[in-house]
């Protein structure tokens, strides 16, 4: 129960609705009990009858033992449905407010927590084992007060009335108790399983689908439907065997309520005939107890099970809950960034994989200028913009912003500062213009427009039916990757931001596009600091600095003019691309 403390603070949150709600239950189940009694009164008038009582007194007495029945299940009744409407609410609220608390913990975790964890691992502590956790904070809660109040009621009138056959009608309650809870440990066991293979078969599906257009060429259909099949066949496998298994929850219980049943007839008959118990109305009675016991007895069992599997996944959400994120904001003033940024003997190893991807960079830009960073693939381009977002914090050596060690400025003043463009545009399954808007919420739809028609995809965009209400990724249209690439580029220039880093974003337009993107940039990041990575001399010719990595270290250093004329990796990529075009030409 350690890791399921985590949950008080929401129970106590909630004290009020769960105060009223044991009331409640309290009230609903003493109601529940009348009925056992004015059962046995039944019995007592007819026998009264049998010895030879009024007609009609006796007919009264019945109407009004009927009332009194009738009524008590109507106020039970209405007592069970508030029960419900108090606790099992109560459970909702809690799994509301423990999803939100782990989605934030998500956000606030570093990349590298999402590295270690899969996807689909970080979706089921957030789904399924919420789920789990809630089946304790409600139902489990629920049925617990309402099994203890049956009980010490009942047990109460029955001892009252007949303590001999009260023990014997209870001797086979535990044994259900136990064998519900070894039944239920199993079906939990065997659905988890089931659980496995269901997320399997749905990753299986899920990928297929999305790769249908590489099978399809590849042909591979045959082999996707068999692997499809046996995986199937093993989850099949798997259902049935917890079939088997819950099928055993009903007669089991049936049994048990059977046997208590006939140890009250024949008890009781037996203490009937010896004169221990006075009317047969008590046998009556014991019978409705036995079966109003009978559930909440195995609900026990069920119990203690739920208690397991909660606590079980709350340990699982409390290690994410518990993880500190590696990159914290500790600055709570606001600081306002102006865009100069140094790099000063910066070394910076990817935890992971333990690549080394910077080695000793250094180099400064002012505000207003644009750097641009060159070099072959795995140089460690991308790296230097992920540090200067604070993605990740660096090893040795220090970034400044304006004069600033960068974990000395407000985590999101920094990051609300800098307009990214990846390497891979990632568009959301929305509109191109909540796409756009992404970077600022508060853009109109002038802006929108200013912002893609600076970016050059205006005109596609104009293309299709409902233009910028276009829906893009999977429920909508696939753009070309040049076409993501841009709307990417929209995104970070709408916002305006103070540093703007592109990642090799043009890599996959034209050079007549990317010529009249680049033309616009410069147009818009008068005074803002630009850093573009690139593979093409015609996106850094005209930067006021260039650097070339290699290997994590800047190797040449310079502009356009100088870097020309003097041998090396700049020049080289400069001839080359140079010849390419006059050769297309
Ligand atoms: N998220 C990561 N986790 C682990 N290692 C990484 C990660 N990103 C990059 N690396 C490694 O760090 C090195 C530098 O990578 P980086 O992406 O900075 O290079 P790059 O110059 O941008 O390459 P490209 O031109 O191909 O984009 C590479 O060896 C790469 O394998």
């Amino acid at each position: 129960m350690k890791e399921l403390q985590h949950l008080n603070k929401y129970f106590l949150k909630y004290k009020k609705h769960l105060l009223i709600g044991i009331v409640i239950t309290i009230i609903a189940r003493i109601f529940l009990l009348f009925t056992p009694r004015y059962i046995k009164k039944i019995f007592e008038v007819v026998e009264k009858h049998q010895k030879g009582l009024g007609e009609s007194s006796i007919q009264s007495e019945l109407i009004e033992i009927i009332l009194y029945i009738v009524g008590a299940a109507i106020i039970a009744g209405i007592f069970t449905f508030l029960m419900r409407q108090t606790i099992i609410n109560v459970s909702r609220y809690i799994e509301y407010d423990l999803k939100n608390e782990i989605y934030n913990q998500y956000q606030k975790l570093s990349l590298n927590f999402y590295k270690k964890n899969r996807t689909g691992d970080l979706m089921n502590r957030i789904s399924e084992d919420v789920g789990r956790v809630r089946m304790y904070a409600g139902p489990a809660i629920m049925y617990s007060i309402n099994t203890i109040t049956l009980f010490v009621i009942a047990l109460i009138y029955m001892f009252d009335e007949a303590p001999k056959l009260t023990l014997y009608t209870i001797l086979p309650l535990p044994i259900l108790s136990v064998a519900i809870y070894k039944l239920s440990k199993e079906i939990h066991k065997r659905s988890t399983i089931v659980q496995q293979y269901l997320s399997k078969l749905s990753t299986f599906t899920q990928e297929t689908f999305s790769g249908i257009s590489v099978i399809k060429a590849y042909g591979i259909e045959p082999y996707t439907a068999s692997s499809f099949n046996t995986l199937s066949e093993a989850s099949k496998q798997t259902q049935l065997s917890l079939v088997k298994v819950q099928a055993f929850f009903f007669p089991m219980m049936i049994l048990l309520i059977g046997a208590s049943n006939l140890l009250v007839i024949y008890i009781g008959g037996k203490q009937y005939i010896n004169g221990e118990i006075e009317s047969l109305g008590t046998i009556a009675e014991f019978i409705i107890y036995v079966n109003m016991l009978t559930w909440p007895v195995a609900t026990v069992g069920w119990v203690t099970s739920i208690v397991q599997q909660a606590e079980a996944s709350q340990k699982r959400i409390n290690e994410f809950l518990r993880l500190e994120p590696e990159i914290k904001n500790t600055v709570n003033i606001h600081t306002k960034i102006h865009g100069n940024i140094k790099f000063d003997n910066v070394f910076f190893t990817y935890d992971d994989t333990n690549i080394e991807a910077l080695k000793g960079v250094s180099f400064n830009i002012n505000q207003g200028e644009t750097l641009a960073i060159l070099g072959k693939t795995g140089s460690g381009k991308s790296t230097i913009l992920d540090l200067i977002g604070r993605l990740y914090d660096v090893n040795n050596g220090f970034i400044f912003i304006d004069e600033k060690k960068i974990h000395q400025l407000n985590l999101s003043d920094l990051r609300n500062s800098v307009g990214y463009v990846p390497q891979e545009a990632f568009l959301f399954s929305d509109t191109i213009k909540n796409n756009i808007k992404f970077g600022k919420d508060n853009a109109t739809d002038q802006d929108v427009m200013e912002a893609a028609k600076d970016a050059q995809v205006h005109k596609n965009i104009l293309k299709f039916n409902k233009k910028y209400d276009t829906i893009l990724g999977e429920r909508g249209i696939t753009l070309s990757g040049g076409q993501k690439q841009r709307i990417s580029i929209a995104r970070a220039i709408i916002k305006k931001p103070e540093i703007l880093l592109f990642d090799d974003c043009l890599s996959a337009v034209d050079t007549e596009t990317e010529e009249k993107i680049l033309k616009n940039l410069n147009r818009i990041t008068q005074g803002k600091t630009t850093i573009i990575v690139s593979h093409r001399v015609s996106s850094a010719k005209n930067a006021d600095k260039i650097i070339v990595l290699e290997d994590g270290k800047i190797v040449q250093e310079g502009n356009h003019n100088t870097l020309i004329n003097i041998e090396g990796y700049y020049k080289h990529l400069y001839l080359k691309q140079l010849s390419e075009n006059t050769g297309s030409n």
